[in-house]
């Protein structure tokens, strides 16, 4: 296996029009050690003086070590065993890793009675707008009218499942007594929590920046949790040596930052944003060499920066420097064969190759791009960066400190023209199998490539609800998103009114929507499990997995030779389930197994004993990785249920939710972990924009439009899904159709205020009376909600905007485009997230790249509305002045929804407008003015001939 791939490795490395010579100068490379240097001297002998650049790149480059995997295959791998151990029980230990905290009932009472007071209250309303229609302008009416039976119920779709939010709270401390303290079942210095395997995607090395990837990256490998325990999987979608390089110096620098970061407590973990903390970094440092450990850490991260920014530089000049070689030699070969000078007809051409520091072909993509080494066509690379407990010297004095290093690992699956690479979900998927043949985690969190863990304890706090007393039914534990750099009044409402308050609804019932990114997975769900069966209910499916014994004892053939013939007939589905790795397949009971809480308590039914995972981590060793690599292959996943019913769920623009659906829909439930008052457990850069925040939230609506035209569809689910769960599902598949009836709406005013109707014929005081109250019970409940979600006033209402803003633009296009994909099938997909060009910290251009706009065509229903409105309003203006019997109460009715219409777009005309062009105010009085002037025209035409007399009594109130 080992010699297959790096004999393939071999092959590839060769372009055809010089495979001969570059065979013989990478055979003879790799025999030397010391790379460019020794390259330079080799080529001296051979013609005379010829290679300056070399010796002024090599000092940019990374010295280090790349570690091992398939991408150089090193000599040495050796080492042995693990032991086995353990078994008993802790005695007195059955106390609760986390918590329920119970919401004052002083808020919810009044909060569910007011729902359902809102409830009746808008049965009746619609009873009532249906009976009295408006004979004057029924088309008014009717148009209002279908507005707003849609507007109830998508009401209801929404608040329902908030009717049994809840918070939680963990137990550090418990978890490190369970787990970590020294016990005759706990040998001194071993940890019994399970491993986690952290998966970061990064796509595109120029759409995401290496800097932000290498911060993330930095900020897992210093995070708090037992170094033998985690595992870092870092998948670049573009195998590109930029990142591979990038990750070798991430390997390097961890050796300082690490310890560095264990030393003194440091918080967060991300080098970037703690460098530019605006607060005193020296409070509550107790140790006295802080102060030089700290400046000596920020030189080394500022030369790592610039390390890493040189980075696409050296690459190429050292790419060029090689090809250079390669073209002389070629030359060279030319003369011999064809004899010597002048009469040189046709120099021989050399393609244009990327190069590895040590004078290897890159097996990756290559910047001239060349058949075999191409974005979405090159060879599949894993290499493992850093050994599970590496330890590398540094430059700190580390007495006492723990210098170990988590396992880090760099991963390219293979990409070819013809097979469908699935984007994220199938970036995960190959990381998932990959991990699965190395560190094995029977935990698996996952993180886009710009969300850093700014709260190192984060793992740890995950583990508490996964190991806590009724976790093993567990699918997954998300985080929030948090942002930063976000601007100050949050314009964009990228703030937490999603996650503070539909996430902690939805954590009531059967846990929250998995969004994408910071979910810490339990392995066996997105394997495709069922949940172990609950005190109630009996035997799932595959519920024989979970009564299998412990995975040592079935290690024998013999053993194997025991199971059920049920057991037996199960296991023979695997291969065609997950695919042909045997390594995969061996380890599904091991990681259910090691997943299980602890059975320490007589309510845990499927526990496992205390200290069963106190022991080290298995060696990695070149087979493993072997088959890692024979994993992560475009054809691996050929008849196999992987990206169906294994894995992140393929075809959907938003593969998030529907893979978090599935596991809902088997019966799992899921937690939601925010702990108030405690710090973020991950931050990512938020898309400052509004084209940005616009785009994002039109992949999601396209994504919601997919979901519902397909067989996920929320209406056909199994009983394993809760009833409001059900809702809320529904609601995040009909969501983005309300932009529909919403965009109707906004012309609403407009269309009242230019035929001088309102959408009732009068404006009773029953019609008065309705909407207040609804108005007035909408408020309350806002107000309640945010009394018990902790969020503040101010999201809430950028979250109100947002909707009509995104309402009227993107989901409506997201509408169509989905209706579109799913009748006729063509794909208008939208294109990944752009991260902000400035890494991290640069506040300036982040401040510039605010007020940027891209004018897209999603633009315009907005601005249409808005000008309408403007002229509307001033139409209204002059007729209800020219008229000689004015309906004063049609006009202040059509102006108050035009009110309302317009401050709900305000921020799209500021985002529009920008603070470094014209003020916003300038361009509203302008609008304004020429509205004005408009309307007095409109007048001035059709005054004269006197008022259409319109009949009905008007009451004014
Ligand atoms: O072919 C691809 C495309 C994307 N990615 C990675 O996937 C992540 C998310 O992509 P991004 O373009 O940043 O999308 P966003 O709109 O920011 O993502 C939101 O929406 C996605 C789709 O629902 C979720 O998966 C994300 O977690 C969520 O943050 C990034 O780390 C990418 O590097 C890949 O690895 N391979
Ligand atoms: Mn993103």
């Amino acid at each position: 296996m080992t010699s297959g791939i790096a004999l393939r490795n071999q092959q590839q490395a060769a372009p055809s029009s010089a495979s001969s010579c570059v065979k013989s100068s990478g055979q003879h490379l790799r025999q030397s050690s010391g790379g460019v240097e020794d390259l330079d001297k080799d080529y001296a002998m051979n013609n005379d003086g010829v290679l300056l650049p070399m010796q002024s790149m090599s000092n940019m480059e990374t010295k280090e070590r790349y570690g091992f995997g398939s991408a150089i295959w090193p000599k040495d791998d050796s080492d042995a065993g693990t032991g086995d151990d353990g078994s008993g029980l802790k005695s007195n230990q059955c106390m609760s890793l986390s918590r329920k905290i119970d919401l004052s009932a002083s808020v919810l009472v009044p909060y569910r009675l007011l729902i359902f007071f809102r409830i009746v209250v808008l049965g009746i309303y619609l009873a009532w707008r249906i009976k009295n229609r408006n004979e004057d302008a029924v088309w008014l009416w009717g148009m209002s009218v279908i507005c707003e039976i849609w507007f109830t119920f998508s009401w209801l779709l929404e608040q329902l499942p908030k009717l049994c939010p809840v918070k939680r709270a963990v137990e550090l401390a418990v978890l490190r007594d369970k787990f970590e303290a020294p016990s005759p079942h706990i040998p001194l210095g071993y940890s019994d929590l399970p491993g986690i395997d952290v998966f970061v995607a990064s796509a595109d090395p120029v759409k995401e920046p290496p800097l932000i990837m290498a911060n993330t990256v930095l900020s897992i490998l210093a995070a708090d949790y037992p170094v033998e325990k985690l595992a870092c999987y870092l998948s670049d979608d573009a195998g590109s040596l930029l990142t591979f390089e990038a990750t070798a110096e991430i390997a390097s620098f961890a050796s300082v930052w690490v310890p560095f970061c264990r030393k003194h407590d440091i918080e967060p973990r991300c080098p970037e944003s703690y460098f530019n903390l605006k607060k005193d970094p020296y409070r509550n440092k107790l140790r006295p060499d802080f102060v030089k450990d700290r400046r000596r850490v920020k030189t080394e991260y500022d030369e790592f920066k610039v390390r890493i920014n040189a980075l696409p530089d050296s690459i190429r000049r050292r790419s060029d420097a090689y090809d250079a070689i390669e073209e002389r030699k070629a030359v060279q070969r030319h003369r011999e064969l064809y004899g010597d000078g002048d009469e040189l007809v046709e120099r021989p051409k050399i393609q244009r190759a990327t190069w590895m520091a040590n004078g290897c072909h890159w097996p990756g993509s290559w910047i001239h791009p060349f058949p075999r080494h191409a974005h979405g066509d090159h060879s599949a690379i894993i290499q493992v960066m850093l050994k599970s407990e590496e330890k590398r010297s540094s430059s700190l004095d580390l007495a006492g400190i723990d210098i170990r290093l988590p396992m880090l690992v760099y991963v390219a699956r293979e990409k070819r023209p013809g097979y469908e690479d699935n984007k994220k979900a199938g970036a995960m998927n190959a990381m998932l199998r990959a991990s699965a043949a190395i560190s094995a985690g029977p935990f698996v969190l996952n993180l886009d490539c710009d969300n850093y863990v700014h709260n190192s304890g984060a793992f740890r706090e995950g583990m508490c609800h996964m190991m806590d007393c009724g976790g093993e039914r567990v699918c997954f534990v998300q985080f929030p998103q948090r942002f930063h750099g976000v601007d100050p009044s949050d314009r964009y409402a990228n703030h937490n009114f999603f996650f503070d308050v539909n996430m902690r609804a939805l954590d009531g019932i059967q846990g929250p929507v998995y969004l994408g990114s910071g979910c810490l997975f339990r392995r066996m769900a997105l394997y495709g499990f069922d949940p172990p069966p609950s005190q109630e209910r009996h035997g799932g499916r595959f519920s024989c997995c979970f009564r299998r014994r412990a995975p040592a004892m079935v290690d024998s053939d013999e053993e194997r030779q025991a199971l059920s013939e049920e057991e037996q007939k199960i296991l023979s589905t695997y291969p065609k389930r997950f695919g042909n790795s045997t390594s995969l397949i061996d380890n599904i009971p091991i990681a259910e197994f090691e997943s299980r809480p602890l059975a320490d308590h007589h309510k845990v039914k499927y526990g496992r004993l205390p200290g069963s995972l106190a022991v080290p981590r298995r060696p990695v060793t070149t087979p493993m990785v072997a088959e890692a690599v024979s994993m992560i292959s475009c054809s691996y996943e050929d008849k196999t249920q992987w990206g169906q019913r294994v894995g992140w769920v393929y075809g959907s623009t938003t593969e998030d939710v529907v893979t978090g659906y599935r596991m809902h829909n088997k019966g799992w439930r899921s937690v939601y972990s925010a702990p108030t008052g405690g710090r973020d457990a991950f931050r990512s850069t938020a898309p400052i924009n509004l084209t940005d925040r616009l785009q994002q939230i039109r992949r999601r609506a396209t994504g919601a439009v997919e979901f519902f035209f397909s067989k996920n569809n929320a209406m056909l689910v199994t009983p394993g899904m809760k009833a409001l769960q059900r809702l809320a599902y529904l609601n995040l598949s009909v969501y983005p159709f309300t932009s529909v009836f919403l965009t109707a709406y906004c012309f609403l005013p407009a269309l009242c205020l230019f035929s001088g109707q309102f959408i009732v014929q009068t404006l009773s005081v029953t019609f008065l009376a309705y909407i207040l109250i609804l108005t007035v019970t909408l408020c309350i409940l806002a107000m309640l909600e945010i009394k018990w979600s902790g969020i503040q006033l101010v999201e809430w209402w950028r979250n109100e905007q947002l909707w009509v803003m995104g309402g009227t633009s993107v989901d409506l296009a997201a509408v169509f485009q989905g209706i579109l994909k799913g009748v006729s099938g063509i794909d208008l997909s939208a294109n990944d997230t752009k991260k902000p060009a400035a890494a991290k910290g640069n506040e300036k251009e982040e401040l510039d790249e605010l007020y940027m706009v891209k004018r897209t065509w999603l633009m315009i229903p907005p601005i249409t509305i808005m000008m309408v409105n403007l002229v509307a309003v001033a139409v209204g203006v002059s007729r209800t002045i020219y008229s000689s019997s004015p309906e004063w109460s049609k006009f202040l009715g059509g102006l108050f929804l035009s009110f309302w219409v317009m401050i709900h777009l305000y921020p799209f005309a500021k985002g529009l407008v920008g603070r470094r062009g014209k003020t916003p105010t300038v361009v509203f009085v302008w609008s304004g003015l020429i509205a004005i002037t408009i309307s007095l025209l409109w007048a001035a035409t059709k005054s004269p001939s006197g008022d259409k007399e319109i009949g009905g009594s008007i009451t004014f109130p």
